[in-house]
């Protein structure tokens, strides 16, 4: 078995005989080397690891007191001990001062003293040393901690901003998102309209991560669907008690997002109750927590969202203008996924690559013919109907490459560049014009989308149709309904 090496002492005294009895007293618990005078110390030092230095004052050449201050600034840890028979004061205090002495152990000393003072040597130099690795560390592991920060925040300033919402290069939304940069780092609350899923959140996140709030934190809610209750304690927090079933006291959003950025979605349809107190987070920054008297503060920014249009609803009473006028310094539309056609394949084939990564199923793209079906449909849900679109697609798909043939039957019957009003089925059962036209219009849809979804295998279209062959060919020709280039596998004639 090894066991830890004893500590090194250096014992320096130009008399042999105070060198062996200070050996006496610490061998047991040191490993102790010895000089016998300034010289012979200084090539000891040179050649081993000394932790404390007993040193004689009075020696031939160079004093004790000299020779410590030498050792302070070579090896500043060792502990330095001097030991003298002359009480001179004078020679003490420039000794202390000048070589940094620990302890100073008058003639003659006691072994007890020694060992003591040795022990205590000791334990200094290892104190000195772990505070030194420590402090080592710590400057090290802050220096390593703010530059992880640091790269979060520019992951997220990256990742979160303007850049990340996709859209094709020269998309409507180009001007939209112009305009939400321009906002972002002017400290105003924005009014973001815009139907269910066109995008407001993300880019409110993108204003939030592109203002001079970014290091703060971002938020968001959609008060639409919450009853007053939910939305009380969500946004301004709840006492314990205040409510049944709340067993501790909960900060509300206002709270949490204090000096950063609150998205608030669907603020048309807050409650009259609510549309006060959000006047006055507006207006003052100030809201009470649920069962609470005191008001407290919060220096949040206000990004709003709405879907319907709040001036119009200012006009019929439902909105209150003090509110619409307090959130709407800067009022930025956000246009629908079917004025942005562009996007969609864009949008399509980005969110395709994500599910696919997200779902482990590897497939390769879409299809020109299926993204035309696709660049063709109006879209009522945006990027919310999109994304299950593709969702569903994915996972029918038993090929590499996602085809028209997985579209679901409403968007391979909308008709592709018409009239986004006149796209769907029941749209065209509402519309007017002659009884004939809205009946073909209906059964070229019919036939489009049945050949798409059975990648064009006219004997299996003709039959769901009920329809002869010849009966079916007539009809394409009259239509001029063709496949896609290049043609399904399935397809014959
Ligand atoms: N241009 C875009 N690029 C990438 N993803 C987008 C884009 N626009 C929206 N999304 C995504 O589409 C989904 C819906 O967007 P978002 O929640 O921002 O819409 P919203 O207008 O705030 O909807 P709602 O008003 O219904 O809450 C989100 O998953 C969002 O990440």
């Amino acid at each position: 078995m090894t066991s830890a090496p004893l500590p090194t002492l250096l014992l320096v005294d130009d008399e042999p005989h105070s060198l062996a009895a200070m050996r006496m007293a610490l061998e047991d618990e040191f490993d102790c080397l010895e000089a016998a005078d300034a010289e012979q110390a200084m090539a000891c030092m040179q050649d081993n690891y000394v932790q404390a230095i007993f040193c004689d004052q009075r020696m031939p050449g160079r004093t004790g007191a000299e020779f410590l201050a030498e050792c302070r600034e070579r090896w500043p840890e060792t502990v330095r001990i001097i030991i003298t028979g002359y009480t001179e004061t004078s020679d003490m205090i420039s000794a202390i001062n000048e070589a940094g002495i620990y302890q100073f152990i008058p003639k003659p000393w006691h072994p007890d003293q020694l060992l003591m003072a040795a022990r205590n040597a000791v334990h200094l130099f290892r104190l000195s040393r772990d505070h030194e690795r420590m402090s080592l560390e710590m400057r090290y592991l802050s220096s390593a901690a703010d530059s992880k920060l640091e790269k979060r925040r520019k992951a997220l300033r990256e990742g979160l901003g303007f850049d990340h919402i996709l859209r094709a290069p020269n998309s409507p939304l180009n001007a939209v998102i112009g305009a939400a940069r321009r906002h972002a780092s002017f400290d105003i609350p924005v009014l973001l309209t815009g139907e269910p899923g066109v995008g407001k959140a993300e880019i409110a996140r993108a204003m939030h991560y592109a203002s001079l709030r970014s290091d703060r934190p971002f938020f968001a809610l959609n008060c639409a669907g919450m009853t007053d209750e939910m939305l009380e304690a969500e946004l301004f927090g709840i006492r314990r008690g205040a409510a049944a079933g709340v067993q501790s006291t909960r900060i509300g959003l206002f709270q949490k997002a204090d000096r950063g950025t609150l998205f608030l979605n669907g603020v048309d349809s807050l409650s009259p109750r609510m549309q006060i107190a959000l006047l006055r987070v507006a207006a003052e920054g100030a809201f009470a927590q649920v069962g609470a008297m005191e008001t407290q503060t919060t220096r949040l920014r206000l990004i709003c969202g709405a879907h319907r249009d709040l001036k119009t609803m200012v006009a019929e009473g439902a909105f209150r203008s003090d509110l619409y006028f307090a959130l709407a310094v800067a009022e930025i539309a956000v246009p629908p996924l079917r004025a942005r056609p562009g996007d969609v394949s864009v949008l399509a084939q980005s969110l395709l690559a994500d599910l696919s990564a997200r779902h482990g199923k590897p497939v390769r793209g879409i299809s020109d013919a299926a993204l035309e079906f696709l660049e063709g449909y109006d879209w009522p849900g945006n990027l919310r109907e999109l994304e299950n679109e593709i969702t569903r697609m994915l996972v029918a798909a038993q090929g590499p490459v996602l085809g028209p043939e997985l579209i679901s039957r409403p968007i391979l019957q909308a008709e592709p560049g018409q009239d986004p009003d006149d796209r769907r089925a029941s749209e065209v059962m509402v519309a007017e014009g002659a009884l004939k036209d809205r009946i073909e219009l209906m059964e070229m849809r019919i036939l489009r989308e049945t050949l798409t979804r059975l990648r064009w295998n006219k004997s299996r279209a003709a039959a769901e149709l009920g329809l002869s062959r010849v009966g079916l060919r007539a009809k394409l020709d009259r239509y001029g309904l063709a496949p896609p280039a290049p043609v399904g596998a399935e397809e014959e004639d």
